[in-house]
This record gives C-alpha cells, sequence and structure tokens, in this order.
C-alpha cells in the first residue's frame, strides 16, 4: 500500500472522529446548562478519571493499541475543552510562562483554558481565594528537593481546597535553532538543571563550552531563540513558547525527578472516586501523648497515612506546631467521618481527591 492511500484512509477516520468529537461536544453543552442550572461544578476529577479506566479496559479487552498513559493524553484534552465550552475557567500558576507548573497545569487544564502566570505561590493562594481565578497550580513537593514549604503554609492559613494532585516527571530538553551541537557555543539554562544534566553535557559538548545561568528555564529558552550559537536546557513547554526546536528530550542523569503539584480552588468538594486521599490540618495541642493519641485514632479505624508533616503553626511566645496529614480515604468515608467527629475542632479539612501517588 502506498503512502497516499494510507494518508486517504487516516482522513476518512479523522472525518469520523471530527463529526463524533462534536457530537460528544454537543451533549457536553447540555451538560453545561444542566451544571448552571443546578449551580454544580464543572471540573469533576473522579468522573474524568472513571472515564479513563473504563476505557482502559475497554482498550485492553479489544487488544488495541492505546494504553492508559495514551488514552489518558488524548482524553485529558478532550475534558479540558469540554470544561471550557461548560464554562470558560481562569487558571493562574506558579510562573513564568513555560514553567513545570505551567506544563502541570496544561496538562490538566488543556490548550484552551485561560492561564495567568504569577510570580509567587502566594499571589496564586490570592487569586484563589478572592475567585479572581477559578483554579490555582502550584507546587507542592519533589522527591529530589522535598517539600514546598511556602505551598504547605498557605494550605494552613488559606480558605481553599486540594482539588486535585499531579505528579510530573520532570525532564530537561536541549533546544536550539541549530541541529548541528558544534555550532553551539553557550548552553542557557538554571543551575540545578546543569547539576541535573551534566553526563549529557559532558558526552555532547566539549570543554569550553559555556553555561550561562539564568532566572528560569523558560528565559533560557528565550536567551537562546534569539542569540546565534546557543540552546537552552529547559522544559517541553518553554521550548514550544518560544518556538525553538528540541533537538534531545530526556538529557537528565537520573530519570526519576518527580514533582508533585496540586491544584487549589475555593469551596471545592470532590465526590468518592473510589481510590482518594484526603489531606487535614491538625492542630494538636502541645502535651505529652497529644499526637499520639492523635494518630491513634487512625490506627485504630485502620486508615493508612501515607504523609506527615510539621509546620511552625508560627504564634508568637511558643514553639508550637500543626501537622499537615495526608491518608487514604475520602472524607465521607464513614471511618474519616468517625475521626472527624471525634478531633473536630483540632482538624482543618484541606480537601479529598483522586490519589496519583
Ligand atoms: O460529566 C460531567 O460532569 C461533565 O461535565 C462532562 C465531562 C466530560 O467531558 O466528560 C467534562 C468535565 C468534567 O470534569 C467531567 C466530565
Amino acid at each position: 500500500m502506498d503512502l497516499l492511500s494510507l494518508r486517504n484512509q487516516i482522513d476518512a477516520i479523522d472525518n469520523q472522529l471530527l463529526r463524533l468529537l462534536n457530537e460528544r461536544m454537543n451533549v457536553v453543552k447540555n451538560v453545561g446548562e444542566l451544571k448552571k442550572h443546578e449551580k454544580s461544578v464543572i471540573y469533576r476529577p473522579e468522573r474524568e478519571k472513571s472515564i479513563i479506566d473504563r476505557l482502559t479496559v475497554l482498550s485492553q479487552d479489544d487488544k488495541g493499541t492505546l494504553n492508559h498513559s495514551a488514552i489518558e493524553a488524548i482524553f485529558l484534552e478532550i475534558f479540558a475543552v469540554s470544561r471550557n465550552l461548560e464554562l470558560p475557567e481562569k487558571v493562574a500558576f506558579l510562573g513564568p510562562e513555560g514553567s513545570y507548573t505551567h506544563q502541570a497545569a496544561e496538562n490538566r487544564f488543556g490548550a484552551m483554558s485561560e492561564y495567568i502566570p504569577l510570580k509567587t505561590i502566594k499571589s496564586v493562594f490570592d487569586n484563589v481565594e478572592t475567585e479572581r481565578v477559578r483554579f490555582g497550580v502550584v507546587p507542592i513537593e519533589n522527591n529530589q528537593e522535598g517539600t514546598v514549604a511556602e505551598t504547605i503554609d498557605q494550605l494552613c492559613y488559606r480558605d481553599v481546597k486540594i482539588v486535585a494532585e499531579l505528579p510530573l516527571s520532570i525532564s530537561f530538553s536541549l533546544a536550539s535553532n541549530h541541529d548541528d551541537l558544534t555550532k553551539i557555543k553557550k548552553i542557557y539554562s538554571k543551575d540545578i538543571a546543569f547539576r541535573q544534566c551534566r553526563n549529557f553535557i559532558e558526552d555532547y559538548f566539549d570543554e569550553d563550552i559555556r553555561l550561562i545561568q539564568v532566572s528560569s528555564t523558560s528565559r533560557a529558552a528565550e536567551m537562546a531563540a534569539n542569540e546565534e550559537g546557543a540552546a537552552a536546557i529547559c522544559s517541553h513547554i518553554a521550548a514550544k513558547l518560544f518556538q525553538l526546536p528540541i533537538r534531545y528530550n530526556n538529557i537528565e542523569d537520573s530519570q526519576d525527578n518527580t514533582t508533585r503539584f496540586l491544584i487549589i480552588a475555593k469551596d471545592f468538594i470532590n465526590q468518592t472516586s473510589g481510590k482518594d486521599k484526603t489531606s487535614i490540618l491538625a492542630k494538636i495541642g502541645n502535651h505529652p501523648g497529644d499526637l499520639a493519641n492523635f494518630l491513634e485514632e487512625f490506627r485504630q479505624r485502620d486508615i493508612n497515612l501515607t504523609k506527615i508533616e510539621s509546620r511552625p503553626a508560627k504564634m508568637k511566645d511558643i514553639f508550637n506546631y500543626w501537622f499537615v496529614i495526608d491518608f487514604d480515604g475520602h472524607y465521607k468515608d464513614d471511618k474519616v467521618q468517625d475521626v472527624m467527629r471525634v478531633y473536630k475542632d483540632t482538624i482543618t479539612f484541606l480537601g479529598s481527591y483522586v490519589k496519583m501517588v
């Protein structure tokens, strides 16, 4: 079979796909109308998860080529377009544009949402709390560098809820206008990226290559896009933003660099998905056994704690600590409700959301 007839087959299938997608979007518009009438929330991560899981099983049963990640990538984009049809939503993220937080935001909210890059984690929380934007995206921890303390602190003090968590493997690309690497005399990036891509730089460049540090990897892409003989080590999205061709992907020495991001919103309650995680803030007393007694409530009910992190309560005079605790389960589960009832004056609920890690 020749290329032309194969392409004709693809075109015919694409026509069908487009018709079906338009048909789907018409149904989605009706969902939007219904939700407007009922004043219910547009973004339903647990419903999106159940669609992806169902289609993955269907694809396996049909012996189809698409696996879970491929189905997820395609459908997250479809959901993002759907949500924008139901109600265009603004998403604030820790900038600059082209940062990994931007990549995480686009990964979840697709190409059609309105994105607002902000300079600090605090301003992302400000914008969500005052409802200038519907959602915010912030980093919470990196498996190499640890917790992002500012995000934890903001969660403790702000009237916002966690809607979803999103692990993203952080991988660096080499992007340059030159496809011939011998033409590249300098590389722009951040210190952390140079450190994590040391082997690649040694293997592919001479010793006299100049490594120039800039404030962000997106700034690096911007510099390299406008200069002869330059390259950037940056994210996919930064390269795309400055139309800088990617020459090599995944150039970091260790492939297990993952950052967990949180999507936050004001007053958001997810429905149970069957595989949820709950985060709470616990203002436990300062007497011997207070923490142990508190944790005992979880042990007794067989609730699995996945994380416990102490943060200074930042009150005057005393060293007092609060705890941010993650555990398996949804706040509507009976046993979780039990603990919440016993410790209602101690616990602040931060969110129940689909467990991704
Ligand atoms: O089922 C819904 O609640 C919808 O709004 C539809 C839909 C979809 O496109 O399937 C869109 C957005 C939600 O996050 C979940 C699913």
